[in-house]
């Protein structure tokens, strides 16, 4: 275990606890930035050694900011060495949720060894059991949702009712205490809830953790008003007034005056790229931080933008071998599409790609953090859910807010490349009502963040609610 000096005595000292999957990591991150930023706490971020340089721009940015190395508990159905969700992709949930519940004892210690241990836990609602270990500190818990408040709603409704014979028989679920009473077939459940097993009870204790959040002592939700109020609103009616904060979206709310996210940005050559691209000519292809496509979905995705003649950045995550060769890039695709056209193996700033003039698309899994990029880029969505939320926000985007079209669904789904090619090239070359609603949406998402903001409000009277904390 390591960790640093005691923090400063006048100021409130929280604990944040990421959950380590990307798109739960980013958007918490972007939280402790403004935290760190207005002042007043002092702040310890809880990880895992592989974790740590994840930190590298925020601990840069603010030095302040004190660390708790753990190492990662083992378990039996991960990896040696595995410690983040994009190690072993989204399957990896169940055994790293499982795993990280054995740090309740060395935070325990770390907090009583500590001169001034914290007074509060923010943590990730994939850490449920960090309720159990607040209520045991007796200090309040925070539970970050890095999801829509549908989805929030859904998931607790899912947890409550998996055991009953209705819910295990059904092909569709009815959610009907969920304002609109929305209904979603089985399949596009949250994965956890689909890969539930009754007899196991390490699941049980999972449903349990997941169920807890319900009691923590505020809410942060990773959304805004004028995107998500119903729901939003039910939760702040479930929870009780003052519990529920809609502080979204968070990586615009970390960003400076300049409008640069020092989590976020990195310089990157794509964007000289696109400095030469027309005005929205370009379509982004990005499924996220943890996905890895099959070679045939490859293959499609490739064919499908060789087809459509549009200028496109795509950002390929390691390829899963099932035959042994070296890539799913077909021959000659790279050269063929050279004058058009950028793939990029890795990482990318997708913030800042995303804000660029040139891009006017958006292939996308629709995982939450993506959908409120996108939003707030005013970039519309060619939407493409795989599992997890992204079919509940694949609904949201096309049915609620009209700002996406669905061009294919599930984790297995290969497209059909002449039809993808079709409408990748119709989305970019004509003004369509889609383009149009993201444009006025991403107005509605800006404002929200500026001073008297939906936003703006609730993340001051979030800090409020934090600062008001007795000191140790
Ligand atoms: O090359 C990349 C890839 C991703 N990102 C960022 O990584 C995050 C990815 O988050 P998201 O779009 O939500 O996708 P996932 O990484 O797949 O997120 C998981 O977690 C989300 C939050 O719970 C869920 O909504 C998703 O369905 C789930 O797959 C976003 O902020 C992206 O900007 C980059 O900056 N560069």
């Amino acid at each position: 275990m390591s960790s640093s000096p005691p923090p400063s005595a006048t100021n409130r000292h929280v604990l944040v606890f990421p959950y380590p999957a990307q798109g739960h990591m980013l958007p918490l991150l972007d939280l402790t930035n403004h935290l760190a930023s207005h002042g007043g706490f002092t702040i310890t971020i809880l990880v895992t050694p592989k974790i740590l340089p994840l930190l590298h721009p925020l601990l840069q940015t603010h030095p302040s900011i004190q660390t708790l190395v753990l190492p990662f508990p083992s378990h039996p159905k991960l990896p040696v060495g595995a410690e983040h969700v994009s190690h072993i992709g989204n399957h990896g949930n169940f055994p790293i949720m499982t795993a990280l519940r054995q740090l309740h004892d060395p935070i325990v210690e770390w907090f009583s060894s500590h001169p001034s241990p914290p007074v509060a836990i923010i943590s990730d609602f994939f850490l449920g059991w960090t309720q159990c270990l607040a209520d045991h500190l007796q200090i309040p818990r925070v539970a970050f949702y890095s999801v829509s408040s549908l989805l929030v709603h859904v998931m607790n409704s899912c947890w409550v009712h998996i055991k009953t014979d209705c819910f295990r028989s059904s092909p569709v679920i009815e959610f009907t205490e969920i304002p609109k009473s929305p209904s979603f077939k089985k399949e596009q459940l949250p994965s956890l809830v689909k890969q539930y097993q009754d007899s196991d009870p390490d699941w049980n204790l999972l449903r349990d953790d997941v169920l807890a959040n319900t009691c923590s002592w505020a809410c942060v939700v990773d959304t805004f008003e004028n995107l998500d109020l119903e729901y939003l609103d039910h939760l702040r009616k479930l929870w009780g007034e003052g519990r529920v904060f809609g502080v979204g979206p968070l990586h615009l709310i970390g960003a400076a005056k300049d409008g640069r996210n020092p989590i976020r940005e990195s310089s990157s050559e794509i964007l000289t790229w696109l400095d030469k691209c027309p005005d929205d000519s370009v379509v982004y292809v990005c499924f996220g931080s943890q996905k890895q496509l099959s070679r045939q979905q490859v293959e499609a995705l490739a064919s499908g933008l060789e087809k459509s003649g549009a200028r496109f950045v795509w950002v390929v995550k390691t390829i899963h071998e099932t035959d042994g060769r070296s890539n799913g890039i077909p021959v000659g695709f790279e050269d063929r599409v050279s004058n058009r056209g950028i793939l990029v193996k890795g990482w990318v700033s997708q913030v800042a790609i995303l804000n660029h003039r040139a891009v006017g698309g958006f292939l996308s899994h629709c995982g939450w953090n993506s959908v409120l990029e996108s939003i707030a880029s005013g970039v519309m969505v060619l939407g493409w859910p795989m599992e997890a939320d992204q079919f509940i926000n694949a609904r949201l985007l096309v049915e609620d807010w009209g700002v996406a079209v669905r061009i294919c669904e599930g984790a297995n789904s290969v497209p059909e490349s002449e039809e993808l090619g079709k409408v990748i090239a119709e989305s970019l070359s004509r003004d369509s009502s889609e383009k149009m609603k993201a444009k006025a949406l991403k107005r509605e998402a800006v404002g929200a963040v500026r001073p008297n903001g939906s936003s703006w409000k609730d993340m001051q009277a979030f800090i409020y609610k934090l600062i008001q904390l007795p000191q140790n």
